[in-house]
């Protein structure tokens, strides 16, 4: 019999589909010594009794309690690390205002690696207790700060995809916080990848840098066409922002007389490993081309209501085949959970049937499938599902109010979406790997 890493004993909560999140009661999850779940064993399985039983002999066998679940752990698909210290703060202002005067401040402040190595420590410590196990995320414009936050993210065991942001456009970005040039943009960029796949050599960790042009308002065109060339040359993931506002819509009209996605387009920034946080003002067309791309979206349901003064369309571009997964957006996003992120797509999508969209609402088993399969899927990683073959990436989930409540499967899948904190996630897990520990209560 296999020997494997750890065996989980519990109730299983997985998305099956965009529309239906499955509730399995008592399985065994069998995780190989790779991470990889090897098979779940459901309790009517002639093995189940055997397995179970060398698991508790060699001390890999874990029981789950009563009245807490085994979920997939989540993907953040957009989160500015440099922003961390500043989470809720300054919210009523308009973006441009809040980047010029607040964050582009702040992320300069990265150039101090002794800063940096505090906030990193801090964010991906909290990433992971609020059941984050993979992270997308802008680093500064700093590589040795970025690089500080790919160790951290090895040496806590969070899978994460992290860009040196490019930005070098004099005209929208200040002489204090900017690449100096195109060439430097570049060449930073590409110190940044081969520094990263040093990284992974020696430290076997789940990291891959991604090409990271801030948006379009803040790269020259040499910078927007180099770092798609980047892209191509490596194979690389790509990250950007795209139709967040009207003030960014119109800044892609006014300059190069394209729609906002048209210009990323035109620079090859839109391929199926590209991930576009917001959309708020995609129009049809622009989901038409996110699909043939196969190019994903990173809803930000909390930050597009401060800055996109808008909703994205969640169901119109499921309906048209576009990836969308979910996104903090720390910091224009006040709350590093994806919980309360799940609440507030649900709770916006409300919002859009008043404007026309009668069939916007998304549910609680769409939100979830966002937070989950759509994110992985974004990334291309075999997560956010817990069945063979998929990484062992789990969130251990304490129903609060189980005790006090009705029990059908539906009402407890809710009432965890909607209820659960950190104090309820319990342990998090990424590739079979304990990486969160909750022992406060347990
Ligand atoms: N929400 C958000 N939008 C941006 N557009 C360009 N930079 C940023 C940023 O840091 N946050």
């Amino acid at each position: 019999m296999i020997t494997y890493q750890i065996v989980i004993e519990g109730t299983i909560i997985s998305s099956v589909s965009f529309d239906k999140a499955d509730f399995t009661p008592e399985v065994l999850i069998c995780v190989d010594q790779s991470g990889i779940i090897d098979r779940v064993i459901s309790a009517t399985d002639s093995d189940y009794q055997p397995v179970k039983q060398t698991a508790q002999q060699n001390g890999s066998y874990h029981r789950v309690e009563k009245g807490s679940y085994i979920l997939p752990g989540f993907t953040d698909l957009h989160i500015h690390a440099p922003q961390w210290p500043q989470a809720g703060l300054a919210l009523d202002k308009p973006l441009n205002e809040w980047l010029n005067s607040y964050t582009f401040p702040l992320e300069a402040k990265f150039k101090d690696k002794e800063y940096a190595e505090k906030i990193y420590y801090s964010l991906i410590k909290e990433l992971l207790a609020n059941g984050t196990t993979t992270g997308l995320f802008f680093g500064s414009i700093h590589n040795e700060a970025n690089l500080i936050l790919a160790k951290i993210c090895a040496k806590l065991g969070q899978r994460a995809f992290i860009g040196k942001v490019a930005m070098d456009n004099p005209d929208q970005t200040p002489d204090y916080y900017r690449d100096q040039n195109s060439q430097v943009a570049l060449k930073q960029t590409e110190a940044f990848i081969q520094k990263m796949f040093d990284l992974q050599k020696q430290t076997n960790a789940e990291i891959t840098p991604v090409i990271t042009p801030r948006f379009v308002p803040s790269c020259t065109e040499e910078t927007l066409q180099g770092l798609g060339q980047l892209a191509k040359k490596y194979d690389l993931p790509i990250q950007s922002h795209c139709s967040e506002s009207i003030w960014e819509d119109h800044y892609a009209l006014e300059h190069y007389h394209l729609r906002d996605t048209e210009v990323l387009d035109k620079f090859g920034l839109l391929t199926d490993k590209s991930v576009m946080a917001h959309g708020t003002q995609l129009s049809d067309q622009d989901l038409d081309t996110f699909n043939s791309r196969k190019t994903a979206i990173a809803h930000c349901p909390i930050s597009n209501i401060y800055f996109g003064n808008s909703v994205m369309r969640v169901q119109d571009a499921h309906q048209k085949n576009v990836k969308v997964g979910l996104g903090t957006d720390i910091s224009g996003g006040f709350s590093p959970s994806l919980y309360r992120n799940m609440q507030q797509s649900i709770m916006s999508s409300q919002v859009l049937t008043e404007q026309g969209h009668e069939n916007a609402r998304i549910s609680a088993a769409n939100a979830f499938y966002l937070a989950t399969v759509g994110g992985a899927n974004a990334l291309h990683i075999k997560s956010g599902q817990i069945k063979s073959g998929f990484k062992a990436d789990l969130q251990i989930v304490q129903d609060q109010y189980f005790n006090i409540s009705s029990n059908e499967p539906q009402e407890i899948f809710e009432r965890l979406i909607y209820h659960t904190n950190k104090e309820n996630i319990k342990k998090v897990y990424v590739s079979g790997k304990l990486v969160h520990d909750n022992l406060g209560e347990e």
